[in-house]
């Protein structure tokens, strides 16, 4: 199959690495460094998949037509990407790989002669260096749209996608959109005092605040009618348990997901724009939480605070883990 890959960093380096591997004839769009790495010597990839070096064309926007999209870059990247792209793939079935609750309904808006669908993967891939991936944690990814059952083309693509990692189609897409949006409240805090996600969760006062921020995440969530969906070993009940404990037991949320990362540190993927001197996806993460959260008339303060935590680190660097602790007045 042809399948066109939109933003070759970190998971869209991997998809297009995999999918050449398999067997699939790849193209791939990026820009500056990445473009002149990947033309240059191809996508190196190495990890939980396996090792392989890629040789795929490569181009700023994509030159044929193919059979399948993916739309893999951060979201504050993906209206401009797909407007770019549109000529040549308008009608195409895009798949939105991307954090956040709108990578969807953007694609759809820009393109509406495709069918999109969103896919959530807990997968942590760090873009090391232009060309470079290393996949330090595999899992499960999710396929899916909208609130009902997965359609025939959904479950004909999850099986395509899963010739390069597992995936499945999901019911209740937007339901697990929040619970994926819940996981990544494991990205700010790494992102502000520059650690990895497992040395964040060791810390009792750092892990206090990522606990308080899935919370909120899920106050807001119920707040605004969602049924949580089934990823990552979490599901609505677990989830509306969260919401309602003291931090000491909800706590157990996060310890378990930076336990489901294994050993080698895993970044995030904000904290990695960061190191390569770029605005990271917060106002889709975090952010989004507070929108929702002025949706439902009820206040976001850790989640509004996280923000502006990392906005601070984007202009100025790393802050002290103090500045994280304030967020809940200790
Ligand atoms: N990395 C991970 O482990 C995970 C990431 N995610 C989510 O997946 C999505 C992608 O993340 P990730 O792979 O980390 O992102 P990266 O930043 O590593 O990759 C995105 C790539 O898209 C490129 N890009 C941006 N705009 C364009 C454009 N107009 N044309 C061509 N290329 C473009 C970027 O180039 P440039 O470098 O120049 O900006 C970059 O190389 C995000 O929503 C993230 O939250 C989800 C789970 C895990
Ligand atoms: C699940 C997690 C934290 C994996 O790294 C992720 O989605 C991200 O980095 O954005």
């Amino acid at each position: 199959m042809r399948i066109g890959i939109i933003g070759a960093g970190a998971l869209g380096g991997m998809f297009a690495a995999l999918f050449a591997r398999a067997g699939h004839d790849v193209e791939a769009t990026a820009r500056g460094a990445g473009l002149a790495a990947i033309r240059e010597g191809g996508i190196r990839l190495s990890g939980g998949y396996g090792s392989t070096h890629a040789i795929i064309a490569a181009n700023e926007t994509l030159t044929v037509r193919p059979d399948l999209v993916l739309l893999c870059t951060k979201a504050q990247d993906g209206e401009a990407a797909l407007a770019a792209n549109a000529d040549v793939i308008d009608g195409v079935p895009v798949v939105v790989v991307q954090n956040g609750l709108e990578g969807v309904d953007t694609a759809a808006r820009l393109l509406p002669r495709s069918t999109c669908y969103g896919l959530l993967s807990i997968v942590a891939a760090n873009y090391t260096e232009p060309g470079v991936v290393r996949v330090t944690a595999t899992a499960q990814s999710y396929l899916g749209r909208g609130d009902g059952e997965p359609d025939a083309e959904c479950t004909r693509l999850a099986a395509v996608l899963s010739d390069a990692i597992p995936v499945i189609a999901i019911p209740g897409f937007r339901g697990a959109q929040w619970t994926k949006l819940t996981v990544n409240m494991l990205n700010a805090v790494p992102a502000i005092v520059g650690q990895s996600v497992q040395e964040v969760i060791a810390d009792r006062g750092l892990r206090r605040v990522v606990t308080a921020s899935m919370r909120e995440c899920v106050r807001v969530g119920i707040a605004r009618g969602v049924r949580f969906g089934t990823l990552q070993g979490l599901d609505d009940r677990m989830l509306r348990r969260l919401a309602r404990s003291p931090l000491r037991v909800a706590q157990a949320v996060p310890r378990r997901l930076a336990a489901r990362m294994g050993d080698v540190p895993n970044l995030g993927s904000t904290q990695q724009s960061l190191r390569r001197g770029q605005p990271t996806e917060i106002d889709f993460l975090n952010g989004a939480v507070v929108r929702e959260a002025s949706l439902a008339r009820v206040d976001a303060p850790v989640n509004a605070a996280l923000v502006a935590l990392v906005h601070e680190v984007e202009r100025g660097g790393y802050l002290p883990r103090e500045r994280v602790l304030a967020v809940l007045g200790g």
